[in-house]
């Protein structure tokens, strides 16, 4: 692989805010200093926050500093890349089982789609999650490590923290950078990022107000401000974004 690639730039101190449901919200989120921001669209469940041409909408009129995510259970490479062509997204973040041949596909279909692949922590998956790693990593810029409800079966949105240690170790081995999700809040982001050392974090539910399910502005203030902290403490030497 080529050393200048942008896909070889070492990535670190990235922030997603996940859940859009409108543009008040992105807007909010982008004044409140978030990098990325995460449009959940054609889940399982099909409980959706907003419809895809509202995301659409919202993802065109996102400036260049910041980057539109799709995040999505679709696992075929074809459907995967139609989707983001229709949608005019530039970053894909994949919850389902995809699998490596798929994953490859979607590399050949759409070079320049940026990849974000799941790993979703259980209590005990650690041997299964690296063979992910390393069966997928030549296909996808970065992982994301989020938790599981055993409750509900949820991989995404839970609120739910995982077992860091676990996360932690996949930072280790992992060749491509790993964002940190799962039951991060303006409390806990910036131990998470003591302990787990990821390149990016990412947050949903810690970020609403419990009554209106809305983005809490404080929350994503205090969030941001917490999180960028606690970067500028671990960033490995020379690391940029
Ligand atoms: O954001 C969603 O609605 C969602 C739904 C189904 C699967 C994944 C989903 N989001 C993925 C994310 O990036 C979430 O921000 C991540 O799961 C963390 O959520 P939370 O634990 O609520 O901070």
């Amino acid at each position: 692989m080529n050393c200048c690639h942008k896909r070889e730039i070492t990535m670190h101190g990235l922030i997603q805010v996940a859940g859009i449901i409108d543009q008040a919200e992105a807007n909010l989120i982008i004044e409140e200093g978030a990098d990325w921001l995460g449009f959940a669209l054609r889940l399982p469940a099909k409980n959706e926050d907003l419809s895809e041409a509202d995301a659409a909408a919202i993802i065109k009129a996102i400036q260049p500093e910041h980057k539109g995510v799709i995040i999505t259970y679709l696992t075929d490479a074809d459907e995967i890349a139609a989707f983001c062509a229709e949608m005019g997204v530039g970053a894909i973040q994949l919850h389902g089982d995809v699998t490596p041949a798929e994953l490859r596909r979607l590399r050949a279909l759409t070079p320049d789609l940026y990849v974000l692949k799941s790993l979703v922590v259980k209590a005990d998956n650690i041997d299964e999650l690296s063979t992910i790693v390393a069966d997928s990593a030549e296909w996808v810029d970065m992982f994301i490590t989020d938790s599981f409800n055993p409750a509900t079966g949820a991989k995404g949105a839970t609120g739910l923290v995982h077992d860091w240690g676990i996360s932690a170790e996949l930072v280790r081995i992992s060749p491509r950078p790993l964002m940190l999700a799962g039951g991060l809040n303006p409390e806990n982001v910036a131990e998470a990022i003591e302990q787990v050392r990821p390149a990016a974090v990412d947050a949903h539910t810690g970020l609403e107000d419990p009554v209106t399910r809305r983005k809490d502005r404080v929350k994503v203030r205090t969030f941001v401000a917490e999180a960028r902290a606690a970067f500028a403490r671990t960033a490995p030497e020379g690391a940029r974004r």
